[in-house]
């Protein structure tokens, strides 16, 4: 399944090469209150003609591989933190787009998407755009300790590294606004536009930008890999992590693990928390201490304190 919109699911064959065939499809009642995302597998019964007009009915949701998921606030006791949303199934890439500058890369969101992604068991792949306007030096620096695979693009620069590393895969693309996801996108599926006007042509009219839709990369040259699928999420600003439990969230900090394994079993790793190991971790150069302040920010966060971060970017980076 590829696209939602207001009750109407658009679904593609898996051996249909070009994904242009977009049968639309309903929820068929036996599926009771199970959700149908964006990326899952499904079993159609009825006119799967892909017709205009036509109407398919989903009657089996294939057993999830992967599942992405957010809440729209961090914190569990909040109507928004208990509001969790799967994002996208049977992903195996996160792909955190983020800008070298204009805006700043913010690695408190990167941080998070991280969270999400090893929480998820997705493998993540930072994206750096606007490689024109500022060097990968300082966000490098910061993730030095992790094994982050990244790669960068520019205007005009050929994309074949990044191509290379969504072959094969289903990739989910997540950034904030303004760090030029949609002109990347656009990049690499020239006709993107074309196939969320197919989407709209689904729900009577208007695309609703909100939900995620996945769109088939094309083939390059004569090549016969499979070039794999990139998931747009145009409308997802945030990544709440109120599903993610505290001990989880230190996944998203592997360079820190280490450093908790000496602590005490019940040690919350907060400031409040005097004896916790990992202050002296950071103090013999172990581990860097902006990891440390931002995997706990992460921690107040989602235990529903006020951020107390700067707002202002400390050398170029913004948390
Ligand atoms: N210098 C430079 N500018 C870029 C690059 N990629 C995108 N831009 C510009 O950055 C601005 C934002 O790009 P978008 O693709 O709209 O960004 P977005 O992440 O989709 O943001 P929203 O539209 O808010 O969702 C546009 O003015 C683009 O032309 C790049 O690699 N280098």
């Amino acid at each position: 399944m590829i696209t939602v919109d207001r009750g109407r699911y658009g679904c593609v064959r898996e051996d249909d090469g070009d994904g242009t065939e977009l049968i639309t499809a309903m929820r068929a009642r036996e599926l009771g209150r199970k959700s149908v995302v964006v990326g899952d597998r499904v079993a159609l019964v009825g006119d799967v003609s892909a017709a205009p007009g036509a109407l398919a009915r989903i009657v089996r949701i294939g057993e999830r591989t992967s599942v992405l998921r957010r809440t729209a606030d961090d914190d569990d006791t909040t109507p928004e933190g208990r509001l969790e949303r799967v994002v996208v199934a049977n992903a195996d890439q996160l792909v955190i787009v983020s800008a070298l500058a204009d805006p700043p890369p913010r690695t408190g969101f990167i941080d998070r998407c991280l969270v999400a992604a090893y929480d998820a068991d997705i493998e993540p792949l930072l994206c750096l755009t606007k490689a024109d306007l500022a060097g990968p030096e300082q966000v490098l620096d910061y993730y030095a300790e992790l094994d982050l695979r990244h790669v960068q693009v520019r205007p005009g620069s050929d994309l074949a590294e990044l191509r290379e590393r969504l072959a094969g895969r289903i990739s989910v693309m997540v950034g904030h606004s303004g760090v030029g996801k949609s002109t990347l996108v656009n990049r690499l599926v020239p006709d993107a536009l074309r196939a969320v006007g197919a989407v709209s042509a689904i729900g009577k009219g208007r695309h609703t930008s909100t939900s995620a839709v996945a769109l088939r990369l094309p083939s390059i040259g004569k090549s016969r890999k499979d070039p794999g699928w990139i998931v747009d999420t145009p409308g997802i600003r945030s990544f709440g992590l109120a599903h993610v439990s505290a001990e989880s969230l230190l996944h998203g900090f592997p360079d820190l693990v280490e450093g908790t394994l000496e602590d005490q079993p019940n040690c919350g790793h907060t400031v409040a928390d005097n004896d916790c190991k990992l202050e002296a971790w950071v103090e013999e150069g172990r581990a860097d201490r902006r990891r440390l302040d931002s995997y706990r920010r992460l921690l107040s966060s989602r235990a529903g304190e006020l951020d107390p971060r700067d707002q202002q970017p400390d050398n170029g980076l913004s948390a």
